[in-house]
């Protein structure tokens, strides 16, 4: 009750924030159509997404938000091409990830960030060290100056005076903060989060997400977003809702591409 009371609430706010005319281009960057996803086999095959449809566009930010167990991880995942496809389209940045070969697989998924919950640091790398791991992985990246890159990303999620640090001597605000640094140095097209905030208070949560806005803005990224935290629902420019596996789009997109 309090949840959809709460939900409504935040609705509201996000529709009507002056971040809802945000650019939006006409070409989806996430296409997903009529998609579906079992967990087992035989008499224990369960269904546990029922006809996605979804399309979300350039610079976008989306927040997915719904009860537990209604598919909200399993949607991601696939998204995230962390998890194949069984039935239905998926199309990434233009790749149909149904069937797609490991090295497509493996492109598109260089091309999106990822933010967990749990942020994943490397407890035996410094800040930096964490970042820089992420530019690694892009052979674009390898002759420019990566520890700059680091460094710049880290001052501009406020972690200038801590690159030097170990995660263990980090608070859980500045470990999450790192993980965005990590997430977003190499300028992805597309940022996925599952509860980046669940495990922080209420202001580092707050700080988080705001400072994920900021740069996917500036950097003119889209971010998929999943939270049961109804306090950060005021940053998206569209919020959708799954229940039962099932997903419900708001009227948002109406307003969105009205105003
Ligand atoms: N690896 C798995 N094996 C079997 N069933 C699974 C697996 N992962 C998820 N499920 C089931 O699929 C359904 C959707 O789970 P999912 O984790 O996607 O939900 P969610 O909305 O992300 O939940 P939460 O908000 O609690 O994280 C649930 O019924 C869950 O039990």
């Amino acid at each position: 009750m309090c949840f959809s009371i709460c939900f409504k609430h935040k609705y509201m706010e996000a529709i009507n924030s002056p971040l809802s005319n945000s650019r939006l281009s006409t070409e989806p960057v996430i296409t997903v159509h009529q998609v579906n996803h079992y967990f087992g086999k035989g008499a224990l095959r369960k269904q546990a997404l029922f006809d996605i449809n979804l399309e979300i566009y350039s610079g976008e930010i989306v927040i997915m938000t719904g009860p537990s167990g209604s598919g909200k991880t399993t949607l991601l995942t696939l998204l995230g091409g962390l998890r194949s496809a069984q039935e239905g389209s998926l199309k990434i940045l233009g790749q149909e990830m149904s069937g797609a070969s490991k090295p497509q697989l493996t492109k598109v998924r260089r091309q999106i960030g990822y933010i967990f919950q749990a942020h994943n640091l490397m407890s035996f790398l410094t800040a930096k060290q964490n970042v820089r791991m992420s530019l690694e992985l892009h052979d674009e990246m390898l002759n420019q100056d990566m520890n700059a890159k680091a460094t710049a990303i880290l001052e501009q999620v406020g972690l200038g005076n801590h690159t030097n640090y170990y995660p263990e001597n980090l608070s859980g605000g500045q470990k999450q903060r790192v993980a965005i640094a990590r997430a977003l140095v190499s300028h992805p097209k597309i940022v996925l989060a599952d509860e980046p905030t669940a495990a922080l208070d209420k202001k580092s949560g707050r700080d988080v997400v705001e400072i994920m806005q900021r740069l996917a803005k500036e950097q003119g990224c889209t971010i998929l977003l999943v939270t049961h935290d109804n306090r950060i629902l005021d940053i998206a420019d569209r919020l959708v809702y799954m229940e039962d596996g099932r997903l419900i789009e708001d009227d948002a997109t109406k307003v969105l591409q009205s105003s």
